[in-house]
């Protein structure tokens, strides 16, 4: 068995106690798992009792009056209106717009916000919002509190978010977990990289490729994450 020897002038309880000391021991990575571990304790509690939900995804910098916020305006509010909870990333455009929606339709309007340099915190049409400091504790809090995810047109941090769906989906890490890609156009480029080019060189497979559902209509949207409830 390997011992871990640990060499340090003082003992960890003289540590704790001595607040005249160095404190750049609570930065160290296992002090970190007790930080990590507290942000999925508040995350799951915060968002324990929430009911039938849906996560929505989308570029951070859209304006208010792209016809893509419109349209997330509108699904934010039809959702909430089905009695489904809008989760978004809290932030500007997409987001915001999504929110807004839920919010002005009586809806419950979640944000999951992430501490980044520069960013004004969370949009004001949230009325439940966790501002999380790490990007992976939030991810899981995504996936665990919604029943599908709707993705806008957006750019890296949508493509992320995306992503972690399509490959939890795929290896059958989550079941039942619609994906709606909203914006055919937007999205086409992507699919037919994604068939002529990845499928082709045998990299996934015929079924991957319908993994997605894609719409332009926020009822087919709405109808879609309701059938899988
Ligand atoms: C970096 C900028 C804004 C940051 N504010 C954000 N707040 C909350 N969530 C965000 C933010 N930025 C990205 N996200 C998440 O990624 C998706 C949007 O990323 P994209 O790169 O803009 O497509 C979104 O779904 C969020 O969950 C400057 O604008």
């Amino acid at each position: 068995m390997t011992e871990i020897v640990r060499r340090h002038a003082e003992n960890h309880d003289q540590r704790l106690l001595d607040s005249r000391g160095p404190t750049d021991w609570v930065h160290t990575d296992p002090w970190r798992v007790m930080r990590i571990q507290a942000e999925f304790i508040d995350g799951f509690d915060a968002l324990a009792d929430l009911g039938p939900a849906v996560a929505i995804f989308g570029s951070s910098r859209a304006a208010a009056d792209h016809p893509m916020a419109v349209a997330a305006e509108r699904l934010g509010g039809d959702l909430a209106r089905a009695g489904l909870t809008v989760i978004t990333g809290g932030g500007p455009g997409i987001m915001a717009a999504a929110n807004k929606g839920a919010l002005e339709a009586g809806g419950t309007s979640v944000g999951l916000g992430i501490e980044v340099p520069h960013e004004q915190g969370l949009n004001p049409y949230v009325n439940l919002g966790i501002n999380f400091r790490y990007f992976f504790v939030r991810k899981v809090c995504f996936v665990k509190s919604s029943q599908g995810f709707i993705v806008f047109p957006g750019g890296l941090g949508t493509f992320d978010e995306l992503f972690e769906a399509l490959t939890l989906v795929q290896t059958k890490k989550v079941t039942r977990f619609p994906i709606v890609l909203f914006g055919s156009s937007y999205w086409q480029g992507l699919l037919d990289w994604a068939e002529h080019t990845v499928l082709a060189e045998g990299f996934i497979s015929e079924a991957d490729l319908s993994l997605v559902t894609v719409t332009d209509d926020v009822d087919e949207a709405v109808a879609t994450l309701r059938a899988a409830l």
